[in-house]
């Protein structure tokens, strides 16, 4: 039995349409499943705790396969779900606006291959996720995440603190996202409201402590780190060009110190992970880091934002899903 969840808003509405065409497979084949369209924000991460919650008197109870359409920010909603991962096993079939997550697991263009070789069950592999901790409890709230914010969540592509939050945290409540999506130009929103963000980024001061490290790295200028369990965030920028989701460690993109002009010009070079030509930028690895800044900034996971800090932790849990493919 597959448990199929659906966002049919990702995309801008593709999700749905794409459901419609995948199912014709299971029904063909007589595969047995159900299936699950998600009503909005945090629903999927419930319909998940329900499907995935402990079974205390049937410790042997069976498998449950997901298999999920929807985007990064989907799947970071179903991880929040999950409390019991070996149980779980895991399909992905992109359809969000971004994909990143997809990109560098190197899924197949075409959704019916996806679904095809998940069904075929012949290859699968396991995935570091990172877990994200505010130290101090969450500040000021996102505005469209403002219910209680818990204070930790898991994601499965990147997570990231300051000016790269702050986008995803403009463009989630930006109306222009879903008319531009549907024109093909959800880039360009991203691209204006990057533009918005660098100019309005204050000067904040920031101390990175790596794994057991006593002496921070500090940053008198900070502009953002990202936290990397795979190579891509945004959209495609290739951050992390080094990391790989099956090591056990974050790979982390910081940068400041920098002139805002500058950045501007590097950021196109990481669509092509050669932004570490500017020195400025640096790459480290980690399997845990603490972050603190000078006021609090935007962190987001996988895209999603839900609050402000100050003062966070981020790990890796080395190879903690599992990947139907
Ligand atoms: N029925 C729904 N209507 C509106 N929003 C929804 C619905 N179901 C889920 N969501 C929201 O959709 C967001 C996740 O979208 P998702 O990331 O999957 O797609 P996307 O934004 O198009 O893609 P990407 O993250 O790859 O850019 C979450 O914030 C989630 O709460």
């Amino acid at each position: 039995m597959y448990y199929v969840i659906v966002n049919p808003a990702s995309k801008s509405g593709r999700g749905r349409q794409m459901w419609t065409e995948l199912e014709e497979i299971f029904k063909e084949k007589e595969i047995s499943h159900k299936v699950v369209f998600s009503k909005g924000i945090g629903h999927v991460t419930q319909v998940v705790a329900k499907l995935t919650a402990p079974l205390a008197d049937n410790p042997d109870a069976e498998p449950i396969k997901l298999i999920i359409l929807g985007g990064d920010g989907t799947m970071n909603e179903v991880l929040q779900g999950i409390s019991d991962f070996d149980r779980v096993w895991l399909g992905y079939i992109p359809t969000g606006s971004s994909n990143d997550l997809a990109r560098d697991l190197q899924l197949p263009k075409d959704p019916l291959e996806i679904l095809s070789s998940i069904i075929e069950g012949k290859v699968t592999r396991t995935m570091d996720i990172g877990l994200l901790t505010y130290d101090n409890p969450p500040g000021e709230t996102s505005r469209l995440h403002a219910q209680e914010i818990p204070d930790t969540r898991y994601f499965s592509v990147s997570s990231g603190i300051g000016f790269d939050a702050a986008v995803c945290e403009e463009a989630l409540a930006s109306r222009f996202k879903n008319i531009l999506n549907k024109l093909g130009l959800g880039k360009l929103t991203y691209l204006v409201i990057a533009l918005k963000q660098l100019i309005a980024a204050r000067s904040v001061s920031c101390d990175i402590y790596l794994d057991d490290a006593e002496e921070p790295i500090h940053l008198d200028r900070f502009l953002f780190t990202a936290f990397m369990i795979h190579k891509y965030e945004g959209g495609g920028f290739k951050f992390c060009p080094a990391a790989d989701s099956a090591d056990g460690v974050l790979d982390l993109c910081v940068v400041g110190n920098l002139p805002k002009p500058v950045l501007l010009l590097a950021l196109p070079t990481a669509f092509f992970g050669k932004h570490y030509i500017f020195s400025q930028i640096k790459h480290y690895t980690a399997s845990k880091v603490r972050l603190t800044a000078s006021m609090p900034l935007w962190v987001h996971t996988d895209g999603e934002v839900y609050a402000k800090s100050d003062s966070i932790i981020i790990s890796c849990i080395s190879q903690k899903i599992k990947l139907m493919m």
